[in-house]
């Protein structure tokens, strides 16, 4: 569905992109992980044709991405960005139709089926109750819940995710995901996501993809890529990774640095000897 090859992108004569190359199967779910400034935003970008490479090629579903006309390309692909305050106060019923617009034709309006994906899409993410009320009166969570309405409106073949829980607690970071994986099972959606979490990374993405410097360094089953020399090497810290109890799936664990407040024992193990606040005061 998507194939990226030696892409290379410079901002101001700096290579930020080196040589990306990617391949996502039709229906796989592929996390794309990496320091800041490694490149992630900016290969999502040129993955949704907004950014074109200086070298290389991006093909989308058997075409090159800057083939698509704009209304074809969004019927094909949808960007889930982090931040999705809108510029006016929409309301929910408002902005969940705006994922409709690839499909209306023009001088007619919505169709009694564009009518109709909304309503399913507003059920779907129980915000029926909420359709009416101005996007910029919710929450943080119900806003994010809003931009998935909208883009799953699109009803596209591909999603891209810049970072989607970046504002969001535990409880919404993992509803959120969890509806996105839901909806790529049932309709056999390709996924390419940005994510700073890595734990959310090794529990939802078939894939993942190590971007360092603007250069692939691993990818492969989150097991394969997140290993603590790996991530050591890449993030210049020193991680746990440990299995998850309940799935098996590697998590990663941070250590906080030596401070007064923490003694090592013999065994190596960190232990705290008092909180840091009382070490303070
Ligand atoms: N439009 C731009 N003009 C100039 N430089 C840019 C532009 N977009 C990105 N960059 C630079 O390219 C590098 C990579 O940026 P990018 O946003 O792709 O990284 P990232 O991996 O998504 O980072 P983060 O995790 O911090 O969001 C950064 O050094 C950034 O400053």
């Amino acid at each position: 569905m998507i194939d990226v090859r030696d892409v290379w992108k410079a901002y101001g004569g700096r290579d930020v992109l080196r040589g990306v190359s990617l391949e996502v199967p039709a229906g796989a779910c592929v996390a794309v992980i990496g320091p800041n400034g490694a490149g992630k935003s900016t290969l999502l970008r040129v993955l949704s044709g907004v950014v074109e490479p200086d070298r290389g090629s991006v093909w989308v579903a058997g075409r090159p991405v800057r083939a698509y006309r704009r209304r074809e390309l969004a019927r094909l692909l949808a960007v889930l960005p982090q931040e999705t305050a809108a510029p006016f106060p929409f309301t929910v019923r408002e902005l969940v139709a705006m994922g409709r617009h690839p499909y209306l034709r023009p001088l007619r309006g919505e169709t009694p089926h564009d009518r109709a994906v909304v309503a399913r899409v507003l059920d779907e993410l129980k915000l029926t109750p909420l359709a009416d009320v101005p996007v910029d009166r919710l929450s943080g969570g119900q806003r994010q819940r809003v931009a998935l309405a909208r883009v799953m409106a699109q009803e596209p073949r591909v999603l891209l995710l810049d970072e989607p829980t970046t504002y969001l607690d535990i409880g919404h970071q993992v509803n959120l995901l969890d509806r996105v994986r839901r909806w790529q099972r049932q309709n056999g959606l390709t996924v390419v996501m940005v994510l700073h979490d890595l734990n959310l990374a090794a529990l939802y993405a078939d894939e993942v993809v190590l971007l360092a410097e603007g250069r692939v360094v691993a990818r492969g089953r989150p097991a394969e890529v997140l290993a603590e020399p790996t991530l050591a090497a890449v993030y210049g810290t020193r991680p746990l990774v440990v299995r998850h109890p309940e799935c098996g799936a590697p998590q990663v664990l941070v250590r906080p640095a030596r401070d007064e407040a923490r003694g090592e024992e013999a065994d190596g193990q960190w232990r705290m000897n008092a909180s840091p606040c009382a070490a303070r005061g």
